[in-house]
């Protein structure tokens, strides 16, 4: 059977649906599709209103070649959203990013607001015309005029240096400073009103750059993390309360043991939900939690506590008597109530797909959610509350076809402890027809198998025979806080273990072909090919995508030194880094790495892709040939995010694995120029 997946032109052609908001009456349901530019060169988005009660098809809103995101309802039901589509009235102007504002009452957008620096996204409040929206200021700047008019020196001048005294200077593909993110409350929404600004934290310094701004039900206080600095390059996350009408600030819960996140307002405006992230070290493995914050004053209390699960919450049902959240569970990420009052936890979904961006009815009888699987991509759902029965909504797109099936197995580490995995298999595979199969490892480590991936899509694969067999092995979320210890600081030891278990059940089975399987992993997923490269020659072939190599060099040079540092002891580090063994590796490898990956640093790859050629069982021979590729992307960081760059990566994949698995050639991407 043909299928989408057959041909990378038509994969990466496939739309892709992120982010859903609801308006305050729960008639209208926004969320914004990616699709590919005239030229295939990249993706551009538009917001898509899909209809809560199912009755009409999904219809676009917006359209523009710059493309628009960020969506958030007014009160009213205006629409909200970001783009740098060009200002009607301002022809020559520069194209950048500004805040855009869609009638509910019909008709085109208008531009509600500019601003050099532009704008990153928008936060609206449930019950009150408040809008709060980010952008980056140049750290020296002391208004909106002064920022604009250093940024158009430093642009003149052709310079792009910046001067640091703090950590960290990078963070995933971005340089940081001097342009720091502060959130600028927004003063009037009329029509002639004034668009000044108010910077609500100017103190925040680089602090809000993971951050996501929450505002209370009526506007009046806004909930942010706040990232703040620590002695010998280390730093902590706070919880801070500001006052949006005089940003008064207050910091409402800090400490050296934990980072806090907020969650949503509860409708009261009286609890505030807080996501607790234990601070680690190489004999304390991280643990999230669940707070209420009592915003009237108290302390906070630990809400579900005995919940073996690590929660992320969503919303509040109308009432205020519980908090919709999902969670990491056995392959998937259900969504659950928990009553605040008792801390009783009730499964409401109860299908085996990923739920996000979870957005509840006025009348708290359903949500609305995105829902992923293996078997589809997000798409837009209804659920009913009480009876956890979900209806798919007409959608944007429809789901594409599939070259295959999928099932979950179950295999047992070396301690007993069970090893789930999805498996994907080829349409054809059965006992009188073995297929080849792959060795898929997740990255994070902290993470799970659970919901669908444009960036690692198994039915690629699929589509060209192999099985993909996808395990979530110790260190993995979903399982409980005893997986997660099981590996933590040891990746060498349970997780790879787990893994090569897993991989004893996939090759012990009558349709795979046990001869020809190979191993592939991304980023952590890379570290552990790595690994796994050194340690055994049970695979054909190992593909590793932005791995870890060096774990002495990777600590300090990635962009959280002291994220990892806390993991390992430099001794915890020499023992699970993958480089001591690189002289026991007989396996051909395909390195792949992106030069503008701050997260696994190119040095990583360079270094590898040196001591494979150099010092591997399978060095470079008098004439420089060798059975290892590096496949290099100077333009690209820790993903693959080109379109054309994407079909380039599962095109030499294929091509390498063909020649190694299957012990065939296969024509390379024509536009290697090779
Ligand atoms: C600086 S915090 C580290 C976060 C994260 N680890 C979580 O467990 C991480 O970035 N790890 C990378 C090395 C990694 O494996 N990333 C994965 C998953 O995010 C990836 O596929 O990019």
């Amino acid at each position: 059977m043909t299928t989408p997946f057959s041909s990378l032109e038509d994969f990466v052609a496939l739309p892709r649906l992120s982010g859903l908001v609801l308006n305050r009456e729960g008639t209208r349901l926004v969320t914004s599709v990616a699709t590919l530019n005239p030229k295939k060169t990249a993706y551009q988005t538009a917001l898509w209103e899909v209809d809560p009660a199912g009755g009409q098809p999904a219809r676009r809103l917006t359209r523009s070649s710059e493309g628009e995101s960020g969506a958030a309802f007014l009160p009213s039901g205006d629409l909200l959203f970001t783009s740098a589509r060009p200002d009607p009235d301002d022809a020559d102007g520069e194209k950048r990013p500004a805040l855009w504002r869609l009638p509910a009452s019909g008709g085109e957008s208008s531009l509600l607001l500019t601003r050099e620096g532009g704008v990153g996204g928008v936060a609206t409040a449930e019950a009150a015309d408040v809008v709060v929206v980010t952008g980056t200021v140049l750290a020296g700047s002391a208004n909106e005029e002064d920022d604009a008019e250093r940024r158009k020196a430093r642009k003149e001048a052709g310079v792009a240096a910046v001067l640091h005294s703090g950590y960290p200077v990078r963070y995933w593909d971005a340089d940081l400073g001097p342009e720091e993110p502060r959130y600028f409350g927004l003063q009037d929404l009329g029509e002639d009103g004034d668009r000044s600004l108010a910077d609500l934290i100017p103190s925040a310094r680089g602090g809000l750059r993971d951050a996501h701004p929450v505002l209370s039900p009526d506007g009046s206080a806004l909930f942010t993390s706040l990232t703040v600095p620590e002695e010998r390059g280390s730093e902590r996350t706070v919880l801070v309360r500001v006052d949006v009408a005089t940003k008064e600030s207050v910091v409402l819960l800090d400490d050296r043991g934990n980072d806090y996140a907020p969650g949503p307002v509860s409708p009261d405006g009286r609890y505030l939900a807080v996501i607790r992230d234990r601070r680690t070290r190489a004999d304390l493995p991280p643990r999230t939690s669940l707070l209420l914050l009592p915003l009237e004053g108290g302390e906070p209390s630990e809400l579900a506590g005995e919940w073996d699960r690590w929660p992320s919450p969503a919303a509040w049902l109308p009432d205020g008597s519980a908090l919709v959240v999902t969670a990491d569970d056995d392959g998937s990420a259900p969504v659950f109530v928990i009553d605040v009052s008792t801390g009783a936890v009730r499964r409401v979904t109860e299908d085996a797909a990923a739920y996000t961006d979870v957005r509840v009815s006025p009348d708290g009888r359903s949500a609305y959610a995105l829902r992923s699987s293996y078997l589809f991509p997000p798409e837009v759902v209804r659920i009913d509350l009480a009876s956890g029965s979900t209806e798919r909504l007409p959608n944007p797109a429809e789901r594409p076809e599939l070259p295959g099936s999928l099932e979950r197995v179950e295999s047992a580490g070396e301690d007993g402890q069970p090893v789930r995995s999805w498996l994907v298999l080829p349409d054809g595979a059965s006992a009188g027809a073995p297929v080849p199969a792959l060795l898929w490892i997740h990255g994070g480590p902290i993470g799970s198998w659970n919901a669908w991936t444009w960036r690692w899509s198994p039915w690629i694969m699929a589509a060209r025979g192999y099985a993909v067999l996808l395990p979530d092995p110790a260190l993995s979320t979903g399982y409980g806080q005893h997986m997660v210890d099981r590996g933590w600081g040891q990746w060498g030891g349970a997780p790879y273990t787990d893994l090569m278990a897993a991989t004893d059940g996939l090759v012990a089975r009558d349709d795979i072909d046990g001869t020809r399987v190979a191993a592939m992993g991304g980023s952590f997923g890379g570290y552990m090919a790595n690994w796994v490269a050194g340690h055994t020659d049970r695979f054909a072939a190992i593909v590793t995508h932005a791995s870890l190599w060096a774990l002495d060099q990777f600590g300090p040079t990635t962009d959280a030194a002291y994220y990892w540092e806390r993991e390992m002891t430099p001794d915890m580090m020499s023992e699970n880094s993958p480089h001591h063994h690189v002289a026991n590796i007989s396996t051909p490898m395909l390195v792949i790495h992106g030069d503008k990956d701050y997260r696994v640093p190119i040095g990583e790859g360079l270094r590898l892709w040196y001591e494979l050629l150099s010092a591997s069982k399978l060095p470079a021979d008098d004439e420089g040939r060798t059975p290892h590729r590096f496949l290099y992307f100077p333009d690209e960081n820790h993903w693959i995010l080109k379109p054309q760059h994407a079909r380039i990566w599962y095109g030499v994949v294929e091509a390498f694995l063909a020649s190694h698995v299957l012990g065939e050639e296969r024509d390379l991407p024509s536009e290697l120029g090779l």
